[in-house]
């Protein structure tokens, strides 16, 4: 760093933060591989291009977790260097201030006037975190962090976090301790996908020591967090006491823990893409509890887990309660309904034999008898209630007039009169198709010019058992005909 932001300049400001330009530990770098420019760039240029297929003609772009410490700063000097070769490609760095201790403020000004220096976009976000215990807290900013952080990407975008091989073999001592499962053995993936954002952790196969290598050979400058050697927060304690003790006896100790944990991904990916199968009939927001019947208790267990963890933003985890709750309603073949909340504001719910993850305040919209709700533009075009518009005659389209205002509102809002009309019609449709009782109330019919009569009404409500909800946020507005004609072409 001290190419462009020059020693002196840093030593007036250093007593706002605890600058470093030297390793802690210069024995440790004789042993391990140098982390060159060229090495890096390689292994980057790989995991963007066979794993991602990155393409900067797209326009996507690459956005860097900046925290100042060594490990960010190497990982910002690399992508400059990365950046300078090819000068399309465009990164910024993002710094979260967490307002949690005195030297934010500076740490903050630390990474802004690095990426000033760097010709770099620079941005930073102010968060607060609610007062909670120590590991709380800790768990708390990080969660609070990764939401702004990902917040910051556009479709395909990635996101860039500077985790090591000695924070991969923490990671999985640490969840080891926790009494996880396989994918939590597996540690820190390198590469990983999260609703069409990319997050990609170039540097965890390099050890802290070759990162602190580079940083002496740049010559570059960085903030130390004091909070690092608090030995109330456990990781601390692994990276400060335990793991200095186990390196003692067994030097590789750090590289094999990581390198067991790549083991236990691969495991993890197996036994992901067995659930994957053994779930085929399964619907996207439903499991068919009969259907896996003959399923052996850890193949269970697995389905169920692989299931949690992917029909939700927020993955949920396997526990006891959960697990018992499950096994209840896989075994108690006249289980016809239950609910168990989840945290996230999730519910389980059991309805006929089928499982479904939902919101838990779908109830509440429940109880709502006066509110309409319609889809909304952006969301109707990602959603599953896409294929409940998509059924709809195209005849019936084409025949009404182009600017007719077609409104879409709750089954159980609907006229009186229409309604006990086809009373009979409806109950049957909500019968044989399975639909659970509380969506019912919420199941989406078409009013045409705000009356809801005719075939094309009926149409609507009887094309799909899936639920029409998923993933749909609702606004009340109309929708025309011609927005709706726009949708279908979409598909
Ligand atoms: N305040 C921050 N602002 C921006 N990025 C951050 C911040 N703190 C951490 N990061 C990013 O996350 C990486 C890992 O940091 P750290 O090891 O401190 O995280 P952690 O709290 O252990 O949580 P996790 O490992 O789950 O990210 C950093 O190298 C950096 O890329």
């Amino acid at each position: 760093m001290s190419e462009l932001l020059t020693p002196s300049a840093l030593a007036t400001k250093s007593h706002f933060y605890c600058l470093h330009n030297s390793l802690s530990n210069p024995c440790e770098k004789l042993k391990t591989p140098l982390l060159s420019d060229s090495v890096f760039q390689q292994h980057f240029q790989d995991l963007l291009t066979s794993q991602i297929s990155f393409d900067y003609e797209e326009g996507r772009s690459v956005v860097i977790a900046l925290s100042g410490g060594v490990d960010s700063v190497v990982l910002l000097h690399l992508c400059r260097i990365w950046q300078q070769k090819q000068p399309n490609n465009k990164i910024r760095a993002i710094y979260i201030n967490h307002n949690l201790q005195p030297e934010a403020h500076a740490w903050e000004n630390f990474c802004g006037d690095i990426c000033h220096h760097w010709q770099i976009d620079f941005v930073s976000h102010q968060i607060t975190i609610e007062n909670r215990s120590r590991q709380g807290l800790e768990q708390a900013a990080r969660k609070a962090r990764y939401k702004i952080l990902f917040a910051q990407l556009q479709k395909n975008d990635v996101l860039l976090t500077a985790h090591h091989q000695n924070d991969q073999a923490e990671t999985f001592l640490l969840n080891a301790l926790r009494q996880t499962g396989v994918t939590g053995l597996g540690a820190m993936l390198a590469v990983q996908n999260k609703n069409q954002k990319w997050h990609i952790r170039p540097l965890l196969n390099f050890s802290k020591a070759e990162i602190l290598g580079y940083a002496e050979r740049h010559d570059l400058m960085w903030i130390e967090d004091g909070s690092n050697q608090n030995p109330q927060f456990r990781r601390n304690w692994l990276r400060n006491q335990i793991l200095p003790q186990l390196q003692e006896s067994i030097p590789n100790a750090s590289q094999n823990l990581a390198k067991t944990a790549e083991n236990l991904q691969e495991a993890s990916y197996l036994l992901n893409k067995l659930a994957k199968l053994q779930l085929k009939d399964s619907d996207f927001n439903e499991l068919y509890l009969t259907r896996n019947a003959e399923l052996d208790c850890s193949e269970q267990k697995n389905v169920f887990r692989y299931w949690l963890q992917n029909h939700s933003a927020y993955p949920i985890k396997l526990n006891n309660a959960v697990l018992q709750w499950l096994q209840q309603s896989w075994l108690d073949e006249h289980h016809c309904s239950g609910k168990l909340k989840l945290p996230e504001d999730l519910s389980l719910r059991v309805f006929k034999n089928r499982l479904y993850l939902l919101p838990d305040d779908l109830s509440k919209q429940e109880q709502n008898n006066n509110s309409s709700f319609l889809l909304s533009n952006d969301s109707a075009e990602s959603s599953s209630a896409i294929c409940f518009l998509w059924r709809l005659p195209e005849e019936s389209i084409k025949a009404a007039n182009t600017f007719e205002v077609i409104t879409l509102t709750q089954a159980k809002t609907m006229n009186l009169t229409w309604y006990s009309d086809n009373k009979k019609r409806i109950k049957t449709f909500f019968q044989s198709n399975q639909i659970p009782t509380w969506e019912r109330g919420l199941w989406p019919v078409m009013l045409h010019n705000n009356t809801a009569s005719g075939e094309m009404e009926f149409f609507m409500l009887g094309i799909t058992k899936k639920h029409p909800l998923e993933g749909v946020k609702f606004t009340t507005r109309t929708v025309t005909q011609k927005q709706l004609w726009r949708w279908m072409q979409l598909l």
